[in-house]
């Protein structure tokens, strides 16, 4: 028995997907979303309603888009994608074909002018498509609170799967609370395994429809074009469910893309219309500063006066450069400008002071007000191996209580890095690192975003510190503490612990696992543990002042007449 997708039954019978689910809804038909496959007899049995109700007049294409606009009086505006993926798997490919197949030239040479975004025109519609392929630049504007994207396209290539960068973009568009499809990439070359990237896709949470769940799939090549068709119906079928919406007529709002300097025209800014509308001769406001929009190009590198909702385009009129993700609002006149960014430098000078009032809170005092609500914990996890990642998930996974959410956005292996960090201060992450650590500019980003990012050698370390985060209390504060001294008065060679130190505790104790400096002459020579801590034959936890010991250190160069000195790190409560 043949299938048929169900977004592909309703363009032959010119419903709208939604109406489309509604008749399979009223017939019981189990299905998981718009793009899962009935079976034939279904199929003929809705042709056959469609056709009876719809005998007396077919209604119009244009009818039904009015329909369409008429939903809560907003119309719809065109989804706003962007594509990320792992390096090589095909980004910048995939763009391009579309560029070059979807985007009507229309002047002659059809030039297009880089505006961080382009549309693609497609059978069902508009597609803007943010340029920038990757994750950072659009993580980069969701830090600043701002969202760009409505759908993100994740690419894995066929004969990789899923490698590093596709979890961290997978991480990215979840947090980002947006719909993701993948696209199964490089599906002309033979070692091409489609199935293989869907059984990994299970390990991320995603579920391939085909296995029953809400993932949807495409197989494409960006060399040949196979199946990027099909892949843009699907995102016009997820816009046409999400129902992306913004009032052309309402106060103008815009994200800034990216920005840059012109040696000849000056600041050029890549602005992606929101809401409203945007015009030549507009005062516009980004962060705190303003400017008057002098000319306006689109992405098609022609003038235009006005944009609408879902519109990239390139905007002169600014003295400084905006950053990318800062809002763009405009103003009535210049007046109203300056007033705006007035008040938006008072507003910050108080936030300010405020923060450093509120900086002497502690963790404790917010989970305080928290008392019985489910408490939970953002982590990005990183490790050398996925031995160990695997390791540390499994036993988070088993902390999870009713009340207790560990939210794990990104388990990855190998260090931080700098858009890890823009994940976490978007979503109030803790970044914990197992066997690797930050580079210093990842920690400089952390410090800068007030991101913490802890780097752990012990598993039950790093297990202690996500209960304290859950816990909400404050890191505890260590004080190394002296412990006692003692002197070596013979060496003995142990075949098996290697060089024992026998000596007497001159002072204090020494404590099995102190932390100790061997001292010759005064000076420090070595620094260590004690791993190992003797009377006669007895391992002994500790040994007092006035009695002999065998000390191992884990140095086979300790002499007779050093000082070993002890110490031990204690939890001290913080002022
Ligand atoms: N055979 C085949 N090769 C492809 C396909 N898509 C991309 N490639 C090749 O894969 C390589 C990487 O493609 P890119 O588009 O640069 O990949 P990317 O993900 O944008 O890579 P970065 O920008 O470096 O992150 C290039 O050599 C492409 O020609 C495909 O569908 N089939």
């Amino acid at each position: 028995m043949s299938k048929v997708r169900i977004y592909t039954l309703a363009k032959e019978l010119g419903l709208d997907n939604q109406k489309m689910l509604d008749v399979l809804n009223d017939l019981g038909v189990n299905y998981k979303s718009a793009s899962s496959t009935i079976d034939d007899d279904i199929v003929e049995l809705i042709r056959a309603m469609v056709a009876e109700e719809q005998a007396p007049k077919q209604p119009t294409k244009k009818e039904d888009a009015a329909k369409a606009e008429d939903d809560g009086g907003i119309p719809l505006r065109a989804p706003v994608v962007t594509i990320m993926g792992h390096v090589d798997h095909g980004k910048t490919s995939l763009l391009d074909y579309i560029r070059k197949t979807k985007v009507a030239a229309k002047e002659a040479g059809g030039i297009t002018q880089h505006v961080g975004a382009f549309e693609a025109k497609t059978s069902r519609g508009k597609i803007v498509f943010i340029d920038t392929p990757g994750h950072e630049a659009f993580t980069s504007i969701r830090a600043r609170g701002a969202k760009v994207a409505d759908i993100a396209i994740i690419v894995v290539a066929a004969d990789d799967s899923i490698m590093p960068q596709t979890r961290e973009a997978v991480a990215h568009a979840k947090a980002a609370n947006i719909p993701l499809i993948v696209a199964i990439n490089k599906m002309d070359l033979p070692g091409a395994d489609p199935q293989k990237v869907k059984n990994d896709l299970m390990a991320l949470g995603l579920v391939p429809e085909e296995f029953g769940g809400q993932t949807i799939t495409a197989e494409i090549s960006a060399k040949t074009g196979a199946g990027v068709e099909e892949l843009l119906e699907y995102i016009s079928l997820i816009a046409e469910l999400e129902e992306f919406r913004a009032d052309p007529n309402g106060e103008f709002k815009g994200v800034v893309v990216e920005a840059k300097v012109d040696k000849q025209a000056g600041v050029l800014t890549n602005i992606m219309v929101q809401e409203g509308q945007l015009n030549v001769s507009d005062f516009l406001v980004v962060g705190e500063n303003y400017g008057k929009v002098k000319a306006m190009v689109d992405s098609y590198g022609e003038r235009i006066k006005k944009a609408g909702p879902s519109t990239p385009v390139q905007i002169l009129g600014f003295s400084e450069v905006p950053q990318s993700g800062e809002m763009v609002v405009s103003a009535k006149n210049e007046h109203e400008a300056r007033e705006i960014v007035a008040k938006r430098v008072s507003e910050r000078r108080e936030a300010e002071e405020a923060a450093s009032t509120r900086r002497k809170f502690s963790l404790n005092d917010v989970f305080g007000a928290l008392e019985g609500e489910t408490r939970e914990v953002n982590l990005i996890l990183r490790a050398d191996t996925q031995g160990s990642l695997e390791a540390i998930q499994g036993i988070l996974a088993r902390k999870k209580t009713d009340d207790l959410n560990i939210n794990v956005m990104l388990a990855g292996i190998g260090a931080p890095s700098e858009s890890d960090v823009l994940l976490a201060s978007t979503a109030s992450a803790t970044i914990l690192c197992f066997n690797v650590t930050a580079a210093p500019p990842v920690k400089k980003a952390g410090e800068q975003k007030g991101v913490d990012v802890k780097t752990f050698r012990i598993i039950y370390e790093l297990i202690d510190e996500v209960d304290r985060l859950l816990k909400g209390e404050v890191e505890p504060v260590y004080e190394e503490q002296y412990l006692g001294k003692a002197e070596v008065r013979m060496i003995i060679s142990h075949p098996k612990f290697g060089t024992i130190a026998g000596s007497y505790v001159q002072d204090g104790k020494l404590k099995r696992n102190a932390k100790v400096v061997v001292k010759r002459k005064g000076k420090e020579v070595y620094s260590g543990t004690i791993i190992g801590l003797k009377r006669f034959k007895d391992d002994v936890r500790e040994v007092l002042t006035g009695f002999e010991c065998g000390i191992n250190v884990d140095w086979n160069e300790i002499q007779e007449g050093d000082i070993i000195e002890a110490s031990e790190m204690v939890e001290v409560t913080p002022s």
